[in-house]
């Protein structure tokens, strides 16, 4: 556990003590992010918890590098920059393939943005119909009655590999708004 004391916030003298349960320095590699504190968040969810990771941070600052950092190398394996999205995806299908499992597995991928939500694995309208016909309804967030949030309309796709997921992210990730991701990036 660490402590960060700020002593001065906008040139106003507070005393404030943040506290974080582990720091990294800027030489910390992917793997030893996630394997120090990803993966006992993920071994959490196969025992049946609800786990939310986000990355928070001001831009640029190295969120998108930190959830998705390289995805996977031609051959399908993971590359020492992936991010906790693939290892998390990895990991998964892992534990259920050694355990010899009967699963289902549903992805949903979203885009939180000034408020509004896109779909980031609705399929793209290519054909000739009127561009009013093509606007899709806004996909809304609400509550369920028993206090869990929903997303209702995003699109769901089933997955049976680590393959698919990987493509469907790679999909997602291309219709985003925000920052440019670096599997974009490199496949320039
Ligand atoms: N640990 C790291 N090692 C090497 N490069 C990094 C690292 N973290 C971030 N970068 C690089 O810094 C740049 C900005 O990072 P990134 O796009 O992940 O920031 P972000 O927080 O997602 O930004 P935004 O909020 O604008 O989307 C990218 O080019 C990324 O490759």
């Amino acid at each position: 556990m660490i402590d960060v004391t700020c002593s001065t916030i906008a040139n106003k003298h507070v005393d404030r003590v943040f506290n974080f349960d582990k720091d990294f320095g800027p030489k910390a590699q992917q793997r030893s992010i996630y394997d120090q504190v990803i993966s006992p968040i993920v071994n959490e969810v196969l025992d049946g918890f609800n786990c939310t990771v986000f990355a928070y941070g001001q831009t640029g600052s190295g969120k998108t590098y930190t959830m998705e950092g390289g995805m996977r190398n031609k051959s399908g394996d993971l590359t020492a920059e992936a991010g906790v999205i693939p290892r998390a995806v990895r990991q998964i299908f892992d534990i259920l393939e050694a355990q010899n499992a009967n699963y289902s597995m549903k992805v949903t991928f979203l885009e939180l943005y000034n408020e509004e939500i896109t779909d980031l694995l609705s399929p793209e309208d290519n054909s000739t119909r009127p561009i009013e016909e093509k606007i899709k309804k806004p996909v809304a967030l609400m509550e369920d009655g028993k206090g869990r949030v929903v997303v209702r309309g995003l699109e769901e796709e089933s997955v049976y590999s680590v393959n698919e997921i990987y493509t469907l992210l790679e999909r997602g990730a291309s219709k985003r708004r925000t920052s440019e991701t670096l599997l974009n990036k490199r496949s320039r």
